[in-house]
């Protein structure tokens, strides 16, 4: 059962992102995609079908080219370029992990060098990695290391890190911050956009909070951000996991995105429709 992947459906979901939810940036191929439980070359034709099913559709399409082998790396992000894709990001080797910073600096680099002309970036998601490592250590030096260095999207609940992160900041770098739950906190840090699996489906609401950030109504940013906080402590509760968030995302969406390639099993499907239900009556919908 090696579950496919099924292309057909990437047009009618970058409708969905734009038109249902105010999505316009898009991160392929990263944990909710299952990158790595998919081939290069199922990674290659994700990234051509977003590409193209997005074009004048979507504003930027960031590839996350992260692998275990680094000729994978520089396979996919040589394919980048050649599909089309704004940027792309890495994130550490997880079982043979880098023994230090600087190993993980050299390794990045190494992925940068094949695509020099494109904006790159570091995905920092140490609870999926097992890679410890502060972030702001892997920044020290990079940019004359990597001269594409673009920034840093931080899925990690440590704002001591992220904030260092940020005031390390040559004047280029943009910060993507990937914890739904507490991304207020993150954008009072700093962040400059956010990235998270939530929002699939709560992409109109984090669009919200930001607007109203943009304008100063921080006690509107709040009553969006403890919404978003009840739906997702209420997912966690019924055991909160990609499969259920990818089941959230056939829900919401009304499209046949399928359930999670093995090891990753399905979720059930009742526990995923209380949540759709929970985001209904918190975001006041109906
Ligand atoms: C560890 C993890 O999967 N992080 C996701 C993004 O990177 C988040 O979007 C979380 O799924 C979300 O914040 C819920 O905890
Ligand atoms: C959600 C997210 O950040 C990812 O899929 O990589």
């Amino acid at each position: 059962m090696s579950r496919e992947v099924n292309l057909s459906v990437i047009g009618q979901y970058v409708d969905y992102l734009v038109l249902k939810q105010g999505v316009r940036k898009v991160f392929v191929n990263g944990t909710t995609g299952e990158s790595v439980s998919l081939s290069v070359e199922e990674r290659k034709q994700l990234v051509e079908e977003w590409c193209q099913k997005g074009k004048g559709k979507l504003e930027e399409v960031i590839v996350h080219v992260g692998c275990s082998s680094l000729k994978d790396c520089q396979e996919l992000a040589r394919h980048a370029v050649k599909a089309g894709a704004d940027g792309i990001a890495v994130i550490s080797p997880s079982f043979f992990k880098p023994p230090n910073a600087a190993a993980l600096r050299m390794f990045l680099q190494e992925v940068a060098a094949v695509a020099p002309a494109l904006p790159f970036y570091y995905y920092h998601i140490p609870s999926m990695t097992g890679v410890h490592l502060l972030a702001s250590d892997v920044l020290e030096g990079i940019d004359e290391m990597i001269p594409s260095f673009r920034g840093l999207k931080f899925s990690g609940s440590d704002l001591l890190d992220f904030g260092q992160c940020i005031s390390c900041n040559p004047g280029h770098w943009t910060y993507l911050y990937g914890m739904d739950e507490q991304l207020l906190a993150a954008l009072a840090m700093g962040a400059d956009g956010a990235v998270g699996s939530t929002y699939n489906y709560m992409g109109s609401t984090v669009n919200r909070l930001l607007a109203a950030l943009d304008k100063g109504d921080l006690a509107q940013a709040r009553t969006l951000q403890f919404q978003m906080q009840e739906i997702i402590l209420f997912a966690m509760k019924n055991g909160f996991s990609l499969a259920m968030n990818k089941q959230m995302m056939c829900e919401l969406s009304g499209l046949p995105l399928g359930p999670p390639r093995l090891p990753l099993l399905p979720c059930d499907v009742a526990k995923a429709q209380a949540v759709a239900q929970k985001l209904h009556s918190a975001l006041g919908h109906q």
